[in-house]
């Protein structure tokens, strides 16, 4: 099993620090991955809130090897902003299911992300 956790816009990326940096300690739960909201959480189809991305960069530079996850109005407008700040793991839904050609979609998304590791 793996573990993550998540943090949503109104809230400060330092409170994951204690978490993450005591995760290989018996006491406290591996976390392997942070996923920054995007958007607020409840729905798909919102617009994503490029103000996030100074927690994806924060973490990124403290933790060079975590998954960081990013959740909310991804898509080939908005990938490389979130790639760029240091999220490799990607949450999309309109994008993707809506596109004519979903493989597509997920190829470039893929590939924004590919890119800057
Ligand atoms: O459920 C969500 C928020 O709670 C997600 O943001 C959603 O599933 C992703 O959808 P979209 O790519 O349309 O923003």
């Amino acid at each position: 099993m793996r573990a993550g956790v998540a943090i949503k816009p109104k809230t400060d990326v330092s409170v994951l620090y204690d978490l993450l940096d005591n995760s290989n300690k018996d006491e406290v739960p591996d976390a392997q991955m942070a996923l920054v909201m995007t958007v607020e959480p409840g729905f798909g189809g919102q617009k994503f809130m490029p103000d996030m991305m100074p927690k994806v960069e924060a973490l990124r530079k403290r933790y060079p090897n975590l998954n960081i996850e990013v959740d909310g109005g991804l898509s080939e407008k908005t990938i490389d902003t979130a790639a760029n700040a240091g999220a490799n793991v990607i949450v999309a839904g309109s994008a993707v299911f809506g596109a004519q050609d979903p493989a597509d979609v997920i190829a470039k998304l893929r590939e924004a992300v590919e890119k800057q590791r």
